[in-house]
């Protein structure tokens, strides 16, 4: 394959450069989409006392039962009940001492302030709707482990178990570089021979759910004091990405500047279509790794290699053990050709149950991507298959953000 890397192989020499974020503290409702760093333990066991699951009575004994009292979510009856008594209980009120189950009120009758067994009914048997102390979680017990990507659930679990605040990893600091004499950050004052960046918006777009704004650099002109400054303006970053520039045209300079900057070439080109010229590299200056992501610039080829390499880069730098998007086999509803030596990203188009790709396949289509849903994967050397066959497909609907 000619000095080209195959995608897995490329995504390991990236993730072994992967810069890992320290811990930070963040107030728990503000975890969403972050990762621990740490193990939660529980600083208080839910529930924390023996709980009524439903609106009824709490009794004791065979019944009828005397009504004594009542025990409500947030005000609990305070005395013990004996043999012959129930009070009213509510769902999540603390049950009384002295009863270990619940007679819900619909299989109940209240008169003259005795409860007994509705007609038909039988007494309900021993810890019958009550939830005990601790059967959710208990004091002690780890809850949530070191890598657990916080997300509702989650968050509501960390607040139930006592925490205000939780270690969870830094967001990467990230810069997302244009480069190219043609291009133009307003689109509308476009000339001829210009087009509008829309490349570094587009990374952007795709990285921000999963950490925010990147600083946006340039449009940077292809001269190399131009990149340098460029750079410069990044250097306080964990993660730089460029895009353009990546090939082996006159113009194409990235690869040099990155080098006039001080940083070390990791790998220059995957067997990847699109996306063939992707470039790795990393730079130690005072104390601070930087991981540069050189895109190649057609659009397409940087939102392929943005959802390969960018976007797992950074989950992994965020503390996720499993960055890489998952795939899903679906059928394909067309005959898809044979691939050459490069593994190949179609943009496909699909209902869920089946998917074919977009008419139009070449690496600067904006028009294709964006009526994409989906890219199919098709292995480099693949014989051509017939409609029918499964792929594999890669979920990009939601902008390629989560692995699905
Ligand atoms: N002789 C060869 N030529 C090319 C090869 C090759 O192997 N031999 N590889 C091709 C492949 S594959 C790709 S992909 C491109 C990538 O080239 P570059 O990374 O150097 O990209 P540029 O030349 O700078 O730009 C390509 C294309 O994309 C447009 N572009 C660039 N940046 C942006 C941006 N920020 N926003 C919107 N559009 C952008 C640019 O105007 C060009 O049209 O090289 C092939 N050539
Ligand atoms: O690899 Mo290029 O990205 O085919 O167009």
């Amino acid at each position: 394959m000619s000095g080209m890397l195959t995608l897995p192989e490329a995504q390991a020499q990236l993730f072994a450069l992967a810069p890992k974020m320290p811990g930070t503290h963040v107030e728990t409702h503000l975890a969403s989409g972050r990762y621990l760093a740490k193990d939660i333990a529980a600083l208080r066991s839910q529930p924390s006392a023996d709980l009524s699951a439903m609106d009824g009575y709490a009794i004791s004994g065979a019944g009828p039962w005397k009504l004594i009292g009542e025990s409500r979510a947030g005000a609990p009856f305070g005395a013990a009940v004996k043999d012959g008594q129930c009070i009213r209980i509510s769902t999540g009120a603390q049950m009384p001492e002295g009863s270990d189950r619940v007679l819900i009120q619909e299989n109940a009758e209240l008169a003259a302030n005795f409860v007994e067994l509705a007609k038909g009914e039988v007494l309900p048997e021993p810890a019958r709707h009550v939830r005990s102390a601790g059967f959710d979680f208990a004091i002690g017990q780890v809850i949530l482990t070191s890598g657990t990507l916080m997300g509702p659930a989650q968050i509501a679990l960390a607040l139930a178990a006592g925490h205000h605040a939780i270690l969870v990893h830094r967001i990467p600091r990230i810069a997302v570089i244009d480069s190219g004499d043609e291009l133009v950050r307003l689109p509308a004052k476009v000339e001829a021979h210009q087009i509008p960046a829309s490349n570094g918006m587009m990374i952007n777009a795709m990285l921000r759910p999963l950490a925010g704004d990147a600083a946006l650099i340039g449009p940077v002109p292809d001269n190399l004091d131009a990149l340098a400054h460029g750079l410069d303006q990044a250097s306080d970053c964990d993660i730089i990405i460029t895009s353009g520039g990546a090939s082996v045209g006159d113009h194409d300079l990235v690869q040099q500047a990155l080098r006039n900057w001080g940083a070390e070439l990791t790998f220059w080109k995957v067997a990847i279509k699109p996306g063939k010229p992707l470039m790795i590299a990393t730079r130690q200056h005072d104390g601070r790794k930087t991981v540069i992501l050189g895109l190649p610039g057609n659009p397409v080829s940087s939102f392929v290699t943005c959802f390969l390499f960018a976007l797992p880069l950074i989950r992994a730098a965020m503390g996720n053990a499993n960055p890489l998007p998952n795939a899903q086999n679906i059928i394909a509803a067309v005959d898809l050709p044979a691939t050459g030596n490069r593994r190949e990203f179609l943009r496909g188009i699909s209902d869920g149950d089946t998917v074919r790709p977009a008419a139009i396949q070449d690496s600067s289509a904006l028009m294709a991507l964006a009526q994409a849903n989906c890219l199919i994967d098709r292995p480099a050397g693949s014989p051509a298959i017939k409609a029918g066959d499964r792929v594999a497909v890669y979920n990009i609907d939601n902008g390629a953000i989560q692995p699905i």
